[in-house]
Protein backbone atom coordinates (compact mmCIF):
# COMPACT_ATOMS: atom_id res chain seq x y z
CA UNK A 1 0.00 0.00 0.00
CA UNK A 2 0.72 3.41 -0.71
CA UNK A 3 -1.06 6.76 0.77
CA UNK A 4 -0.01 10.22 1.13
CA UNK A 5 -1.54 13.07 2.52
CA UNK A 6 -0.22 17.37 2.23
CA UNK A 7 -1.59 20.31 2.95
CA UNK A 8 -1.38 23.12 1.14
CA UNK A 9 -2.72 26.83 0.17
CA UNK A 10 -5.98 25.74 -1.00
CA UNK A 11 -6.75 22.49 1.18
CA UNK A 12 -5.81 19.32 1.45
CA UNK A 13 -5.22 16.35 -0.80
CA UNK A 14 -5.02 12.70 -0.59
CA UNK A 15 -4.18 10.35 -2.76
CA UNK A 16 -3.94 6.38 -2.49
CA UNK A 17 -3.43 3.29 -4.16
CA UNK A 18 -6.03 -0.10 -4.68
CA UNK A 19 -3.61 -3.01 -4.26
CA UNK A 20 -4.30 -5.58 -1.49
CA UNK A 21 -2.00 -8.50 -0.50
CA UNK A 22 -1.48 -11.82 0.89
CA UNK A 23 2.08 -12.09 1.48
CA UNK A 24 3.38 -12.65 -2.09
CA UNK A 25 -0.25 -12.90 -3.69
CA UNK A 26 -1.94 -9.63 -5.16
CA UNK A 27 -5.57 -10.33 -3.63
CA UNK A 28 -6.83 -7.13 -4.58
CA UNK A 29 -6.57 -4.36 -7.20
CA UNK A 30 -9.56 -2.54 -6.70
CA UNK A 31 -10.02 -1.89 -2.95
CA UNK A 32 -11.19 1.34 -1.59
CA UNK A 33 -8.41 2.80 1.02
CA UNK A 34 -10.07 5.72 1.65
CA UNK A 35 -12.99 6.24 4.29
CA UNK A 36 -15.45 9.08 3.69
CA UNK A 37 -16.24 9.31 7.25
CA UNK A 38 -18.35 12.86 6.64
CA UNK A 39 -18.75 15.36 3.91
CA UNK A 40 -16.30 17.05 5.66
CA UNK A 41 -13.07 14.24 6.85
CA UNK A 42 -11.45 11.54 4.88
CA UNK A 43 -9.62 8.66 6.63
CA UNK A 44 -6.83 6.42 4.67
CA UNK A 45 -6.12 2.98 5.07
CA UNK A 46 -2.46 1.15 5.14
CA UNK A 47 -1.55 -2.48 7.53
CA UNK A 48 -4.11 -4.66 8.00
CA UNK A 49 -7.40 -4.33 5.91
CA UNK A 50 -9.81 -5.82 8.28
CA UNK A 51 -8.57 -3.70 11.21
CA UNK A 52 -8.19 -0.50 9.12
CA UNK A 53 -11.92 -1.16 7.87
CA UNK A 54 -13.44 -1.80 11.14
CA UNK A 55 -11.65 0.93 13.29
CA UNK A 56 -12.55 3.64 11.01
CA UNK A 57 -15.96 2.64 10.46
CA UNK A 58 -16.24 2.52 14.14
CA UNK A 59 -14.47 6.43 14.05
CA UNK A 60 -17.35 7.14 11.74
CA UNK A 61 -19.87 6.29 14.44
CA UNK A 62 -18.21 7.81 16.98
CA UNK A 63 -17.86 11.01 15.18
CA UNK A 64 -21.74 10.79 14.55
CA UNK A 65 -22.53 10.44 18.01
CA UNK A 66 -20.38 13.28 18.67
CA UNK A 67 -22.01 15.73 16.22
CA UNK A 68 -25.49 14.47 18.11
CA UNK A 69 -24.74 14.95 21.42
CA UNK A 70 -22.65 18.09 20.83
CA UNK A 71 -25.03 20.18 17.92
CA UNK A 72 -21.58 20.70 16.09
CA UNK A 73 -19.12 18.85 13.47
CA UNK A 74 -16.42 17.25 15.21
CA UNK A 75 -12.57 19.10 14.18
CA UNK A 76 -10.10 16.85 12.55
CA UNK A 77 -8.15 17.31 15.65
CA UNK A 78 -10.86 15.67 17.63
CA UNK A 79 -11.89 12.77 15.40
CA UNK A 80 -8.35 11.95 15.20
CA UNK A 81 -7.60 11.86 18.71
CA UNK A 82 -11.00 9.39 18.93
CA UNK A 83 -9.54 7.32 16.97
CA UNK A 84 -5.82 7.43 18.35
CA UNK A 85 -6.90 6.68 22.01
CA UNK A 86 -8.88 3.85 20.42
CA UNK A 87 -6.35 2.36 18.92
CA UNK A 88 -3.97 2.92 22.13
CA UNK A 89 -6.83 1.85 24.14
CA UNK A 90 -5.62 -2.49 22.14
CA UNK A 91 -1.90 -1.17 22.31
CA UNK A 92 -0.36 -4.65 22.01
CA UNK A 93 -2.59 -6.70 21.21
CA UNK A 94 -1.88 -7.22 17.69
CA UNK A 95 -3.56 -4.06 15.61
CA UNK A 96 -1.49 -3.24 12.72
CA UNK A 97 -2.69 0.09 11.22
CA UNK A 98 -1.17 3.28 9.70
CA UNK A 99 -3.85 5.93 8.95
CA UNK A 100 -4.48 9.72 8.72
CA UNK A 101 -7.19 11.73 9.44
CA UNK A 102 -7.69 14.90 7.03
CA UNK A 103 -10.20 17.45 6.70
CA UNK A 104 -11.39 20.79 7.33
CA UNK A 105 -12.90 22.42 9.79
CA UNK A 106 -13.27 25.67 11.76
CA UNK A 107 -9.50 25.90 11.99
CA UNK A 108 -9.28 25.31 8.20
CA UNK A 109 -7.51 22.00 6.84
CA UNK A 110 -6.12 19.68 9.10
CA UNK A 111 -4.15 16.33 8.25
CA UNK A 112 -2.77 13.96 11.35
CA UNK A 113 -1.37 10.61 11.24
CA UNK A 114 -2.70 7.83 13.62
CA UNK A 115 -0.92 4.40 13.46
CA UNK A 116 -1.93 1.48 15.85
CA UNK A 117 0.82 2.18 17.97
CA UNK A 118 -1.10 5.05 19.41
CA UNK A 119 1.07 7.56 17.20
CA UNK A 120 -1.03 10.66 16.30
CA UNK A 121 0.85 13.22 14.59
CA UNK A 122 -0.15 16.72 13.20
CA UNK A 123 1.26 17.70 9.89
CA UNK A 124 1.19 19.04 6.75
CA UNK A 125 2.90 16.22 4.72
CA UNK A 126 2.66 11.96 5.29
CA UNK A 127 3.31 9.44 3.20
CA UNK A 128 2.37 5.96 5.06
CA UNK A 129 2.33 2.32 3.73
CA UNK A 130 4.95 0.19 2.11
CA UNK A 131 5.59 2.36 -0.97
CA UNK A 132 5.58 5.49 1.28
CA UNK A 133 9.51 5.67 0.91
CA UNK A 134 8.94 5.95 -3.35
CA UNK A 135 5.72 8.69 -2.58
CA UNK A 136 8.39 10.99 -0.42
CA UNK A 137 10.87 11.30 -3.06
CA UNK A 138 7.79 12.70 -5.55
CA UNK A 139 6.17 14.50 -2.99
CA UNK A 140 8.86 16.36 -1.31
CA UNK A 141 10.44 17.42 -4.61
CA UNK A 142 7.03 18.53 -6.36
CA UNK A 143 5.53 20.22 -3.26
CA UNK A 144 5.20 23.75 -2.90
CA UNK A 145 2.42 25.48 -0.15
CA UNK A 146 1.37 27.74 -3.55
CA UNK A 147 0.30 24.70 -6.08
CA UNK A 148 -2.80 25.37 -7.98
CA UNK A 149 -5.77 22.55 -7.11
CA UNK A 150 -5.26 21.07 -10.27
CA UNK A 151 -1.06 20.87 -9.87
CA UNK A 152 -1.93 19.58 -6.26
CA UNK A 153 -4.04 16.47 -7.65
CA UNK A 154 -1.35 15.62 -10.40
CA UNK A 155 1.67 15.89 -7.37
CA UNK A 156 -0.45 13.33 -5.29
CA UNK A 157 -1.27 11.17 -8.34
CA UNK A 158 2.04 11.14 -9.79
CA UNK A 159 3.54 10.27 -6.08
CA UNK A 160 1.11 7.39 -5.69
CA UNK A 161 2.09 6.15 -9.92
CA UNK A 162 5.69 6.33 -8.92
CA UNK A 163 5.45 4.06 -5.82
CA UNK A 164 3.05 1.57 -7.39
CA UNK A 165 5.80 1.22 -10.03
CA UNK A 166 8.48 0.45 -7.67
CA UNK A 167 6.50 -1.63 -4.91
CA UNK A 168 5.29 -4.50 -5.43
CA UNK A 169 2.68 -4.14 -2.81
CA UNK A 170 1.00 -1.07 -3.98
CA UNK A 171 -0.55 -0.92 -7.49
CA UNK A 172 -4.06 -1.28 -9.16
CA UNK A 173 -5.87 2.27 -9.29
CA UNK A 174 -4.52 5.98 -8.06
CA UNK A 175 -7.22 7.61 -5.93
CA UNK A 176 -6.80 11.33 -5.46
CA UNK A 177 -9.63 13.66 -3.54
CA UNK A 178 -9.33 17.09 -2.22
CA UNK A 179 -10.84 18.17 0.83
CA UNK A 180 -11.53 22.61 0.41
CA UNK A 181 -13.97 24.75 2.57
CA UNK A 182 -16.73 22.83 1.33
CA UNK A 183 -15.90 19.41 2.06
CA UNK A 184 -14.09 17.00 -0.10
CA UNK A 185 -14.37 15.50 -3.59
CA UNK A 186 -12.68 13.21 -5.68
CA UNK A 187 -11.17 14.35 -8.14
CA UNK A 188 -9.88 11.28 -10.06
CA UNK A 189 -9.38 7.18 -10.29
CA UNK A 190 -7.00 6.38 -12.56
CA UNK A 191 -5.51 2.92 -13.56
CA UNK A 192 -2.01 3.08 -13.41
CA UNK A 193 -1.35 1.80 -16.43
CA UNK A 194 -3.02 4.70 -18.45
CA UNK A 195 -0.66 6.67 -15.77
CA UNK A 196 2.35 4.58 -17.30
CA UNK A 197 1.87 5.74 -20.43
CA UNK A 198 0.59 9.18 -19.63
CA UNK A 199 4.23 10.07 -18.70
CA UNK A 200 6.13 8.20 -20.62
CA UNK A 201 4.36 8.23 -23.46
CA UNK A 202 7.04 6.19 -25.97
CA UNK A 203 7.62 3.37 -23.04
CA UNK A 204 7.97 0.15 -25.14
CA UNK A 205 6.42 -2.44 -22.74
CA UNK A 206 8.31 -1.64 -19.37
CA UNK A 207 10.09 -5.13 -19.18
CA UNK A 208 11.97 -6.29 -15.29
CA UNK A 209 14.93 -5.77 -16.84
CA UNK A 210 14.52 -1.92 -17.17
CA UNK A 211 12.32 -1.68 -14.80
C1 LIG B 1 -8.69 -9.42 -0.73
C2 LIG B 1 -8.94 -8.34 0.27
C3 LIG B 1 -8.20 -8.10 1.39
C4 LIG B 1 -7.00 -8.82 1.85
O1 LIG B 1 -6.28 -9.38 1.07
N1 LIG B 1 -6.80 -8.73 3.19
C5 LIG B 1 -5.52 -9.17 3.73
C6 LIG B 1 -5.71 -10.23 4.77
C7 LIG B 1 -4.83 -7.95 4.30
O2 LIG B 1 -5.16 -7.47 5.36
N2 LIG B 1 -3.85 -7.48 3.52
C8 LIG B 1 -3.05 -6.36 3.91
C9 LIG B 1 -1.60 -6.79 4.07
C10 LIG B 1 -1.58 -7.67 5.26
C11 LIG B 1 -1.89 -8.99 5.26
N3 LIG B 1 -1.80 -9.43 6.52
C12 LIG B 1 -1.47 -8.42 7.35
C13 LIG B 1 -1.28 -8.39 8.73
C14 LIG B 1 -0.92 -7.19 9.31
C15 LIG B 1 -0.76 -6.04 8.51
C16 LIG B 1 -0.96 -6.07 7.15
C17 LIG B 1 -1.31 -7.28 6.58
C18 LIG B 1 -3.13 -5.29 2.84
O3 LIG B 1 -3.34 -5.57 1.68
N4 LIG B 1 -2.94 -4.06 3.29
C19 LIG B 1 -2.95 -2.90 2.40
C20 LIG B 1 -3.94 -1.84 2.92
C21 LIG B 1 -5.38 -2.17 2.76
C22 LIG B 1 -5.82 -3.20 1.91
C23 LIG B 1 -7.19 -3.44 1.77
C24 LIG B 1 -8.12 -2.67 2.46
C25 LIG B 1 -7.66 -1.63 3.27
C26 LIG B 1 -6.30 -1.40 3.41
C27 LIG B 1 -1.56 -2.32 2.46
O4 LIG B 1 -1.19 -1.81 3.49
C28 LIG B 1 -0.54 -2.60 1.33
C29 LIG B 1 -1.08 -3.59 0.33
C30 LIG B 1 0.71 -3.23 1.95
O5 LIG B 1 0.33 -4.33 2.72
C31 LIG B 1 -8.75 -6.94 2.13
C32 LIG B 1 -9.89 -6.52 1.29
C33 LIG B 1 -10.79 -5.47 1.47
C34 LIG B 1 -11.80 -5.28 0.51
C35 LIG B 1 -11.89 -6.12 -0.59
C36 LIG B 1 -10.98 -7.18 -0.76
C37 LIG B 1 -9.98 -7.37 0.20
Amino acid sequence: TTTLGFIFEHGVVIAVDSRASQGPYISSQTVKKVIEINPYLLGTMAGGAADCQFWQRNLGIQCRLHELENGKRISVSGASKLLSNTLYGYRGQGLSMGTMVAGWDLNGPGLYYVDSDGTRLKGKRFSVGSGSLFAYGVLDQGYRWDLSVEDACELGRRAIYHATFRDAFSGGTVSVYHVGPDGWTKMSGTDVGELHYEYYPADPIATEAEA
